[in-house]
Parts: C-alpha cells; structure tokens; sequence
C-alpha cells in the first residue's frame, strides 16, 4: 500500500495564526550565481502547517522538539471522525473505539483548507484528554491549527493533554482519509530549542491480518 501525505502544502498561500510570521520560500543563490548549485531558505512560523507542538509551546519549563520520544510519532494510528461533536470531549470519544489506540487521529467538522485559517474550531477538553490517557493514547492528531479554542489564552486542553503525556499534532490533511487503521510516520525535526517544528505526516492503511 502507498503512503498517503496528510500534510498541508508548504507555499507562499499556506494560512498562518494572525499575526504571526507567513511562510516564504526564496532562493538566496542561483545556479548561475553559485556556478554549481540553486540555494534557497525558507522562513515560517513553527506553528504553520502540519506541526508538532513541544510543551515549551505553552509552558516556560516544558520539554523543546528535540526532549520528545520519537517512538510516539511513528507507528499505528487509529483515524476516527468526529465531524458531527463540537468538542473533542469523553462524550464524543466514547463513540468511538479506543482500544489499543496509541495514537489517534481525529477528523473535525472543519474543512481542511490550509489557505484559510478558521474563524472556529473544535477543541479538546480537559475530560476529553483525561478519557484518552485512561485508554492508553500517547498522540493526538487533528486537522485544526489547535487543539483549543482559537481566541483561548487558558489553553486548557493543551495542559490538559500534556499533564497527560500526550503529544499534540496540528493542521492534519484529513478530509480524504477514511476511519480505520493505519501506520503514521510524522516525525518532527532535531530543533534543539524550539517549541514547535513542522512534520511531513503520512499514513498507510494496515494490512489486514
Ligand atoms: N496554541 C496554538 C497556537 C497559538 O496559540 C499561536 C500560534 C502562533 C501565534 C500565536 C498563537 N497564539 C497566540 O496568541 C497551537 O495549538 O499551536
């Protein structure tokens, strides 16, 4: 089976949170200037795009990208939709099965846009991540640029998931991807000190046994 990218595209019309720092991509030396080699940089919010968020993200004292375990960001991966719920709370996760979920990813009822940033957003509450912890999961995944309400400055549901030891993966591509089982490869880059980092997501569906 192929992989299936569920990143967002990372271009010049890629949405960003207002007021923070747009993507651009630019070569800084040509082929004819360098006589060998096209060079090109590429500045960005760390929170634009698929990304990871670090607990630093949210929390002086918290782990950078490069502190996370890496195992958490590869391996089976449940996709579970919950575009009919508001909040991704224990009332709308004990719909689904979450028996053996390591990481779950989660379909909302935004449509996945990565030119728009939305005016709002389902998010995860502090029952919702207490419910996922108590089923195992180690990752949440969603296809919303937060896990909490856009003009949140609480954050609750990222404390909540952290106190958990859950990681938090934002701006899924999930609109084509079907519920079910699949393998996830989203691995965040080695930033020493940054509190977030842009991940190439794919997944593939699992074989049957
Ligand atoms: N908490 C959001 C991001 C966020 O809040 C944010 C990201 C970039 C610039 C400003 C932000 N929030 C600010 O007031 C997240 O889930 O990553």
């Amino acid at each position: 089976m192929k992989w299936i990218d569920i990143s967002q595209p990372l271009d010049e019309t890629l949405a960003h949170w207002p007021g923070d720092t747009p993507f651009s991509y630019k070569l800084t030396y040509t082929k004819e200037q360098t006589g060998s080699v096209n060079i090109g940089q590429m500045t960005m919010s760390l929170h634009s795009g698929t990304h990871v968020d670090a607990p630093f993200h949210f929390h002086n004292d918290g782990e950078k990208i490069l502190d996370l375990e890496l195992d958490v960001f590869i391996g089976k991966a449940r996709v579970v939709d919950l575009s009919s719920f508001e909040k991704i709370d224990e009332v709308a996760l004990s719909q689904v099965d979450l028996d053996g979920v390591t990481r779950l990813l989660v379909k909302t009822s935004v449509p996945n846009r990565p030119n728009h940033f939305p005016n709002s957003i389902p998010y995860v509450t502090a029952d919702g991540a207490a419910y996922l912890s108590s089923k195992g999961v180690r990752l949440i995944g969603v296809d919303v640029p937060s896990v909490d309400a856009l003009d949140s400055k609480e954050l609750e549901g990222h404390h909540a998931l952290h106190r958990h030891q859950i990681y938090i993966l934002e701006n899924l591509m999930l609109d084509r991807v079907a519920e079910g089982e699949y393998e996830l490869i989203a691995l965040p880059l080695a930033l020493k000190d940054a509190d977030g980092s842009p991940v190439r997501a794919v997944i593939r569906p699992m074989k049957e046994a």
